[in-house]
């Protein structure tokens, strides 16, 4: 039996087996994902600040959204994700709350095997005014993350939890 204190800091000194190519420059935060440029004239995604979650996706082209109208807007970059990784195409809070746009599917998914163009598929929630989005706009993040892919068992009954089969509302609300 191994004390605590001791297991504690025999996991900590463990390096974590990762086959993920990791910029030896960057720290171990960063994560090296291929990028295609689609339309070079685009700067690429980027984070707008050290720590942010989410890397700005620009608009590859102009387009104009009526109240309720939705667009599929093409982004000018495909990527190449390292296998168990995923890249979720969320909406941006500033646009949301001064325009009404949002994501029709979001987060949307980009999964590790997809080499096509990027695209947001957004939606003006605005009822009245329109929405009009100049190429080179961030219209989106971009939020990288590992990802699980599950075996599913099938079984005949599921293990027992506080919550069991409560849900929608069941804790209450206002
Ligand atoms: O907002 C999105 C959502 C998806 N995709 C791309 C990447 C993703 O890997 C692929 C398929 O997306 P998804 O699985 O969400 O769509 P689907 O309707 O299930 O299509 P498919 O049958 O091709 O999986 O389309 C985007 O570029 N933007
Ligand atoms: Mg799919």
């Amino acid at each position: 039996m191994i004390p605590s204190v001791l297991w504690q800091a025999v996991v900590r000194v463990v390096p974590v087996s990762t086959d993920v190519p990791r910029d030896p420059d960057a720290g171990s935060q960063e994560l090296v994902v291929q990028i295609q440029q689609l339309d070079p004239g685009l700067p690429l995604p980027a984070y707008a600040h050290p720590g942010d979650a989410g890397a700005d996706l620009l608009a590859a082209a102009d387009i104009s959204l009526a109240p309720g109208e939705r667009g599929l807007v093409p982004t000018g970059v495909a990527i190449a994700l390292p296998e168990g990784h995923v890249a979720l195409i969320h909406p941006r809070s500033g646009l949301a709350a001064r325009h009404g746009l949002s994501i029709v599917n979001t987060p949307g998914t980009v999964d590790a095997g997809y080499r096509g163009e990027i695209k947001v598929l957004l939606i003006n929630h605005d009822p009245v005014e329109p929405i009009e989005l100049k190429r080179g706009d961030r219209i989106a993040q971009l939020v990288i993350q590992r990802v699980e892919r599950a075996r599913f068992v099938a079984v005949d009954a599921l293990t027992d939890t506080a919550r069991g089969a409560g849900g929608y509302g069941s804790t209450g609300g206002f």
